[in-house]
């Protein structure tokens, strides 16, 4: 690093931004743009990129926010035709460049910060963030405040945690990332997000020596009298997402309503809460639609003393939330918690788990000892001394009821495919949050139709391509 001219990285920064605003804005000359300067080095890469678009015909005018503003970027600004502007030019923009904060933010914006973020937010101008849109914190994507509503955040050297988990996922629009030359210095990461071939990579699949047992077979524990459709789902994700064999054990109006949907399931009507009887499954998909009677607290304790990994969701969660000493066993346990789910199971506030969503999935996989992988708009899965995995996939018509019930059988599907818990949750994720997008296209789904949306995801995944 010692070798590169001092202000290289920034001028590497400076170019690809505003090169992703000369494509945004089509024709520069002309145009009207508006850089939003704080006291940074975020500032200065602001003013430097305004420095090209104005040398390329561009109107460009710099509000300055800090008690100091980035000297050489706006002596540079200057010389090449720029102006500073005072905040009233915010409202005429064609384009507003967001370089208030960048990584070097602490705590909510404040004043005139937070006032210029509203301001950008409500004029026409597209806004370009520059590294992370001012208001997110990048190392959580907590938002405290007032946070700019970026179109496009232009993040420099590597992807910021903060643009990939909401709420600063929300706000970021289109992330491009700008290759400043950092590669061999950047440290380790501690959050990490599969792609397409990652998870092409990971997919078991049927060789010539298959046959159903060896593929895997998954059993089903789930469905009560009350949520009959909890085990349909389950049992349909864990048939789209290629489990070898689908064994269903449980009470008789569930049983009958597998039977009915699925005639390619094994159906076990178990009259005692064991699945002693049911025969060899290679993995455990626990608790959707269940019930937490005496009856459901039982045949948990019967699924959860196999040894095979178990996938505990819903109604297992909240048992087990209950009785926390059911955790305790040798074989793997993965947990699928909503975020009011979770906050049961660690005694926490749901609205805190949301706001802080990273925090509080490495906690709970930390105390209790299992692979989680929390639900929500940002779907995360952490395992100890791993990086915390963040789905990128999904859409928010994934927010309908019984969604969660195919999610468990498509992760606990590739469970008994021999995957760990911790590929199984982060593939199991990709796959059902893209079969989200194919089912929905735009529109409302219902869940059995992102069930029957995951081959296609496969397709999808198989054939992105290195
Ligand atoms: N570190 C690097 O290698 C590179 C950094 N670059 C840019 O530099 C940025 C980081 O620059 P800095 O470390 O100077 O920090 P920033 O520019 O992100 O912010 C620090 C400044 O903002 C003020 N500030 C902090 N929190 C605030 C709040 N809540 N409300 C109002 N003001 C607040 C501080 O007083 C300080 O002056 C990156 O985000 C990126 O844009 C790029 O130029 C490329 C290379
Ligand atoms: N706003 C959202 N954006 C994207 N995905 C969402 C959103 N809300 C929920 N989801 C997804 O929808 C599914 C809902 O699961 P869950 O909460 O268990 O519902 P249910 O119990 O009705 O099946 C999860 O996969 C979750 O990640
Ligand atoms: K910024």
């Amino acid at each position: 690093m010692a070798r590169l001219p001092e202000g290289t990285l920034m001028q590497r920064a400076a170019t690809g931004l505003a090169a992703v605003c000369a494509d945004l804005l089509g024709r520069v000359y002309g145009r009207r743009v508006v850089l939003l300067v704080g006291s940074g080095d975020n500032g200065g890469d602001a003013l430097y990129a305004g420095e090209r678009l104005a040398r390329r015909g561009a109107w460009v005018g710099a509000v300055t926010a800090g008690a100091r503003t980035h000297e050489a970027g706006l002596r540079a600004l200057l010389e090449a035709g720029g102006r500073v502007v005072d905040r009233s030019a915010i409202a005429e923009a064609d384009l507003i460049i967001d370089g208030l904060v960048g990584i070097g933010a602490s705590g909510a914006l404040r004043e005139p910060y937070a006032g210029l973020a509203e301001e950008a937010n409500a004029a026409r101008g597209a806004i370009v963030a520059v590294d992370v849109p001012s208001g997110v914190d990048a190392s959580s994507g907590r938002v405290a405040g007032a946070a700019v509503r970026a179109r496009v955040t232009v993040t420099m050297g590597a992807y910021k945690t903060g643009l990939l988990v909401d709420p600063g996922a929300a706000v970021a629009g289109e992330v491009e990332l700008v290759d400043i030359g950092l590669g061999a210095y950047l440290p380790d990461p501690d959050v990490a997000a599969l792609t397409a071939n990652d998870v092409d990579d990971l997919l078991p699949r049927p060789g010539k020596e298959s046959d159903k047992y060896r593929r895997g077979v998954l059993g089903v524990a789930a469905g009560g009298d009350v949520f009959t459709g909890a085990a349909v789902l389950a049992v349909g994700g864990a048939l789209r997402g290629g489990a070898g064999m689908v064994r269903y054990a449980g009470r008789r109006a569930p049983a009958d309503q597998v039977r009915a949907h699925w005639p390619e399931a094994v159906v076990t009507l178990l009259d005692e809460p064991s699945v002693e009887h049911v025969g060899r499954v290679q993995a455990w998909v626990l608790g959707p639609g269940l019930g937490v009677d005496r009856w459901a607290h039982e045949l948990a304790a019967s699924v959860l003393a196999s040894n095979v990994p178990v996938l505990i969701d819903a109604d297992g969660l909240t048992l087990v939330a209950e009785d926390r000493g059911l955790l305790r066993r040798e074989a793997p346990v993965l947990i699928t918690p909503h975020a009011g789910e979770l906050a049961r199971l660690l005694r926490a506030d749901r609205d805190d788990i949301e706001a802080a969503r990273l925090d509080h999935v490495r906690r709970a996989a930390a105390e209790l000892g299992v692979t989680v992988l929390l639900k929500g708009s940002t779907t995360v899965v952490a395992e100890d001394a791993r990086p915390v995995r963040v789905n990128t996939t999904g859409t928010s018509w994934l927010a309908a009821g019984g969604t969660g019930d195919v999610l468990s059988g498509v992760a606990g599907a590739l469970l008994a495919q021999g995957l760990s818990c911790y590929d199984a949750a982060s593939c199991g994720a990709f796959l059902h949050g893209l079969a989200g997008r194919l089912a929905a296209d735009g529109a409302p789904l219902a869940a059995a139709d992102v069930a029957a949306a995951v081959p296609a995801a496969i397709r999808a995944v198989t054939s992105a391509g290195p």
